[in-house]
């Protein structure tokens, strides 16, 4: 059975058509990044994969059943692009909170860790930097212990070591038999981390390979290969 499967998913925003017919589908254990221009639907995507956005066509199914459902058995974990937390709240708390809500959910001290924020554990979130709760939106996401963890730019705000603290995590997780789809704009972090890299332009799928493969494309140069597949300047 596969993690994720969708099928010829289409979503519209009024006339705008953020994703059209749009297929992916991921096994386990694997780490997939999402590439693609500013527009490109890659948040739409990963929200339609959630069961946050619904489709006007197409199938999205998460462990053979709806998202909801996989969300609801605790198999999900996600790190959406700009979520919240409550004022006050210190970093343990979320942590606990999402423990709370899964029914297999990790020791909290390794959730931490994992996050790099055993030493802020005590932090209210809101007194956080914009990497910190980059990594406590992480420890949320990781924290129930879930099968797929999908996570939007996670590590946009995170200084270099952070960055390279946080990759090795992901790819540690998904070494244990998990999955992980992430999406980002650094294609370094995508060749370096990534079994397979699908890049979207326009809301479709323009390429859907390995990083070597996707490389060839461009004579050797990640850049190169995504210019030429998504027709953009960066
Ligand atoms: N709620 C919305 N209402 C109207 N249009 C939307 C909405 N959400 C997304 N769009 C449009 O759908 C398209 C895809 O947006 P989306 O946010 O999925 O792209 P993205 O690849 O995640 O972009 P970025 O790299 O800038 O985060 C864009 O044209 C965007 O303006």
């Amino acid at each position: 059975m596969n993690v994720v499967e969708l099928n010829r998913v289409t979503r519209h925003f009024g006339a705008v058509r953020a994703v059209g017919d749009l297929d992916l589908t991921i096994g386990r254990g694997s780490v997939v990044a999402l590439l693609g221009p500013n527009g490109a639907g890659k948040t739409t995507a990963l929200s339609l994969l959630l069961g946050l956005l619904e489709p006007d066509r197409g199938s999205v199914t998460l462990f053979g059943r709806p998202p909801s459902a996989a969300v609801r058995a605790g198999l999900i974990g996600a790190m959406p692009q700009d979520s919240g937390f409550v004022p006050g709240a210190t970093v343990r708390d979320v942590v606990e909170l999402a423990r709370a809500l899964y029914p297999h959910p990790l020791p909290a001290v390794d959730v931490l860790a994992a996050a790099g924020l055993t030493d802020r554990a005590g932090r209210r979130v809101d007194r956080l930097s914009g990497g910190e709760t980059q990594r406590a939106r992480f420890a949320f996401a990781l924290a129930g212990g879930p099968e797929l963890l999908v996570l939007d730019e996670p590590a946009a705000a995170m200084d270099v070591t952070a960055r390279q603290a946080f990759w090795d995590g992901v790819r540690g997780y998904a070494e244990d038999g998990n999955t992980v789809l992430f999406s980002t704009h650094q294609l370094h972090e995508a060749d370096a981390v990534a079994d397979r890299i699908v890049v979207l332009a326009a809301g479709t799928v323009v390429a859907d390979a390995t990083p070597e493969q996707i490389r060839e494309i461009g004579g050797g140069s990640l850049d190169a290969a995504f210019r030429t597949l998504t027709g953009s300047e960066r």
